[in-house]
């Protein structure tokens, strides 16, 4: 083979051997990739295979988790529901039947009908709304609807203050007797029915209803009586609840009215619970279709079942029936008296008038009364326990807290038994006064005088104000004041409770009373001094009628329920006034004015206390207690600042004064009597009441010796009554430089006094010769004329008197009989002795007025009195 052969052979070889190896390789590397793709497959199976599974494992989770949260969530929505179904039907509203009774609430709740089955087990009521909120149409079975009713019924008029829902009954079927079980509600007027044929004029009478509280009661402001109480926290009307039972169809003009009443009723309170008649599903009316069983229907809960209660037992019907008519026939609750108070105290200005409210009116609007120029003055009558009392505290407490004590000042006078006007003084358990009061009399049924004192202190004031006007050239109190801007002219308010006290009798004191009182009713007008005259008896009124220029003044008249003859005479409404109401009328009675107002409750004592508290923690600097004038109460020397202003005075000049007890005053003052060196001035005490003659002998003996230094003064006192002995021991024990005497021993001392008494000279102090029963006198002739002598020409030489004879005749006697002067007796203080028996010592003609009463004498001083005084021993020193 050429070399070229085999070289190409060769070549060949070696090109076939490098194909081959080439092809090998490529074979192995195949190989490989399909090894590798194998496996990459098996890789991808196992992958696929895993994840699905991780994917299924996921998915059941996921809807393990959605089931638990869903279980969570309707858990927690039945809760919620159950939660809120509880808050939105509290009480009476929600409660089982076995544990049911009334629990009046503020606000109306939602009512509860039975239960919602919810697909769990938590209990959630099933709740409709019905006052404040709309209207129950109740359908399906009768029977269970009957219950249902029923039981919404209750539940509304237990969750309502009782008085303030009226039911109005239609039931033409079966005459009532579907609401038989609330026929207890009747006499109380909380239930009325209308008969078959009455439907339309009952829905009139409603439509015509919600007008007038459209017009009168929201008039523009409100939308609806909800809104008015959510902002007032006052419903001036009930909510009327007419259940219309069993009609089936309605003639047209029934059909409009109704259709209104749906749509206009729920904003002024007025609701239809319906049963039988075909309705229109609209706004705010819920429907109950009653079914046995779970399947009851409500439009509210949409397809959800409900399960329905049964109704209220019968027992429990009649019990909470029983009680809420007990409670509106006991009448409304009290209004406090808080809602006649200021924000702020005292921002009022009393220049032109006094203007406070004294209550709601029946719309709910505050009636504001006035006092100024005109009307001045006020009556009030109202026959015992209708509130005449808490009425006149109602305003005081309006008045005092709208106006400081710059600007109104109050004198108060009752002349009942009792202490009604007491709380405004301090007293043992309270320290606090109102600011505002002057004076309180208090027990002043005996003591006429009191009030005559009033008006006359109140006639000064009258003076004063009109010369105060006539210098400053004005008319009345505003100009006055707008004049005199730094001048003291509080508007002056003078209350006298049962005022008729002060008129009865036709003695003097009544005329003087009744002369002040026309004066002070015609010009206090214009100075700001007013009057408010109150009565429960239709004879105080009657006093005042026989004065037609004074009732005139009296243009106020406020009338408590049935009070008579206070008003115009054909204006009779007091008569229909229910409890605590009062009717205001500011132009005399006129039947026009007529306000009714609803009173709020002031007597409550916590309630005063923290208003006056409030007062008196922020009167002026200065403004002290009021004067308290308590007729039932014995006053003590130790407390008369008449007594507390006695001092020695060295030298012989000063007359000394005696003290004999409390005059019946505005300013607490005591009587005295002078004992001047001159003829006549002697004492006599007259009348047999051994313990007061003590008390007035023990006030003068220790109010003269205040009045001198240890030895500055001689006391001797005689007592000739075994029952004084102890009383006369006891003075003689206070008195520096005292001698007592007894019968055995009289001739003695009168010997010697009736010699000092003839001296020539004046003594150089003076001797008080005190005699207990001086009638009782031992010693025949002789002694009486010493006693005469000393009596006569003592008083010129410093001894003096002080006497006390057990009867007016017998001081003559020792006077020296019938036709004796009287002139030696100065002053006198009579107890249980006649005004007839005293006419020898008293000048003029006539006798003084005077009917004994105990704790009290009648004082006269020839040489200062024109008339007598009334006085009150002092008890205790
Ligand atoms: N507006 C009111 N609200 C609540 N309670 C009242 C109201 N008015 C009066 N009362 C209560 O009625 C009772 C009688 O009232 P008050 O004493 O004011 O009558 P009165 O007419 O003054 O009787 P009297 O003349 O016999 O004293 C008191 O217990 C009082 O608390």
């Amino acid at each position: 083979m050429s070399e070229s052969t085999t070289q190409q052979v060769m070549d060949i070889r070696a090109g076939l051997s490098h194909a081959l190896g080439a092809a090998e390789n490529a074979l192995a590397a195949a190989q490989s990739d399909y090894e590798t793709a194998i496996e990459r497959r098996e890789r991808v199976v196992q992958a696929a295979i895993a994840r699905r599974q991780n994917v299924a494992e996921a998915r059941d989770q996921r809807m393990r988790e959605i089931d638990e949260q869903s279980r969570d969530d309707l858990a927690a929505f039945a809760e919620a529901a159950a939660r809120a179904a509880d808050r939105a039907a509290p009480g009476a509203a929600g409660d089982p039947w076995d544990d049911w009774q009334p629990s009046p609430l503020d606000t109306a709740p939602e009512l509860r009908v039975g239960r919602l089955l919810l697909p769990h087990p938590e209990e959630v009521p099933a709740l409709v709304p019905l006052l404040d909120h709309g209207h129950v149409v109740v359908r399906g079975d009768r029977a269970v609807g009957d219950e249902v009713v029923a039981g919404v019924l209750l539940r509304a008029l237990g969750t309502a203050a009782p008085g303030s829902l009226s039911l109005i009954g239609y039931d033409p079927e079966h005459l009532g007797g579907g609401l038989a079980r609330f026929a207890t509600l009747a006499p109380a007027g909380v239930l009325r029915f209308a008969g078959p044929g009455e439907l339309s004029a009952l829905l009139d009478e409603l439509v015509d209803h919600v007008r007038r509280i459209n017009e009168t009661v929201l008039a523009g402001e409100y939308t609806s009586l909800r809104e008015l109480a959510a902002a007032t926290h006052r419903r001036p009307e009930p909510w009327r609840v007419a259940v219309l039972l069993g009609v089936s169809e309605l003639n047209r003009a029934d059909q409009t009215q109704l259709q209104r009443l749906l749509r206009t009723g729920a904003a002024a309170g007025v609701h239809l619970l319906i049963q039988g008649i075909p309705v229109q599903a609209g706004p705010g009316i819920e429907f109950i279709t009653a079914q046995p069983g779970d399947n009851a229907r409500m439009s509210s809960a949409g397809a959800l079942p409900v399960r329905l209660d049964g109704g209220p037992p019968q027992a429990v019907v009649a019990a909470a029936c029983r009680r809420i008519a007990e409670a509106v026939a006991a009448g409304p609750a009290p209004v406090a008296l808080d809602s006649l108070l200021p924000a702020e105290i005292w921002q009022e200005s009393s220049a032109a008038g006094l203007s406070a409210p004294l209550g709601d009116s029946p719309q709910g609007v505050p009636v504001t009364v006035t006092l100024s120029d005109y009307p001045p003055h006020a009556l009030i009558a109202g026959p015992s326990g209708t509130g005449k009392t808490n009425l006149i505290y109602a305003w005081m407490g309006a008045l005092a807290a709208r106006y400081s004590p710059d600007e109104l000042a109050f004198y108060l006078l009752d002349f009942k038994e009792g202490v009604s006007f007491a709380r405004f003084a301090p007293g043992r358990r309270d320290p606090s006064w109102l600011p505002h009061v002057q004076l309180v009399g208090v027990n002043v049924n005996t003591d006429r005088e009191f009030g005559l004192a009033l008006l006359r202190f109140l006639g000064e004031e009258l003076r004063r104000r009109a010369d105060a006007a006539k210098r400053y050239e004005v008319t009345n109190l505003a100009e006055l004041r707008a004049e005199d801007p730094a001048g003291h002219w509080p508007r002056i308010v003078a209350v006298v409770d049962e005022f008729q006290v002060l008129l009865s009798g036709r003695d003097s004191l009544a005329t003087e009373a009744v002369d002040l009182l026309e004066d002070l009713a015609r010009r206090g007008r214009s100075q700001g001094i007013h009057l408010i005259l109150a009565s429960q008896d239709v004879s105080g009124i009657e006093a005042l009628w026989g004065r037609p220029a004074l009732v005139a003044q009296f243009s106020l008249r406020i009338a408590l329920p049935r009070a008579r003859r206070i008003l115009a005479e054909t204006n009779t409404a007091a008569e229909s006034l229910p409890r605590y109401h009062a009717l205001v009328n500011a132009d005399s009675g006129a039947t026009e004015a007529n306000k009714v107002v609803r009173v709020p409750a002031a007597g409550d004592r916590d309630r005063w206390n923290a208003l006056q508290h409030r007062l008196w923690r922020s009167r002026p600097e200065g403004q002290g207690p009021p004067r308290l004038f308590d007729g039932d109460v014995i006053p003590r020397l130790s407390e008369s600042p008449d007594f507390g202003r006695l001092a020695p005075v060295e030298g012989t000049s000063a007359a000394p004064m005696v003290l004999l007890g409390e005059t019946i005053d505005v300013a607490s003052r005591s009587a005295r009597t002078v004992l001047r060196r001159a003829p006549g001035r002697n004492l006599a005490i007259l009348g047999t009441r051994t313990e007061e003659a003590c008390a007035i002998l023990a006030t003068a003996g220790v109010s003269l010796a205040a009045q001198f230094p240890p030895d500055g003064a001689r006391f001797s006192i005689l007592c000739l009554d075994q029952d004084a002995r102890p009383a006369a021991e006891a003075l003689c024990e206070r008195l520096p430089d005292c001698g007592l005497f007894w019968a055995d021993n009289a001739d003695w001392l009168l010997e010697d006094a009736a010699s000092e008494a003839s001296a020539s000279w004046p003594a150089d102090r003076p001797h008080f010769l005190m005699i207990y029963a001086a009638d009782a006198l031992p010693g025949g002739k002789a002694v009486a004329d010493q006693l005469r002598t000393i009596l006569r020409q003592g008083p010129e030489r410093r001894i003096h008197v002080l006497g006390w004879w057990r009867g007016a005749g017998l001081l003559r006697d020792a006077l020296g009989g019938h036709a004796s002067r009287t002139d030696p007796i100065g002053a006198w203080v009579a107890l249980d002795v006649h005004g007839s028996e005293l006419a020898a010592y008293y000048p003029g003609a006539g006798a003084p007025v005077w009917y004994p009463r105990p704790w009290r004498a009648l004082h006269f001083d020839r040489s200062v009195h024109r008339g007598t005084e009334v006085i009150i021993p002092y008890g205790q020193l």
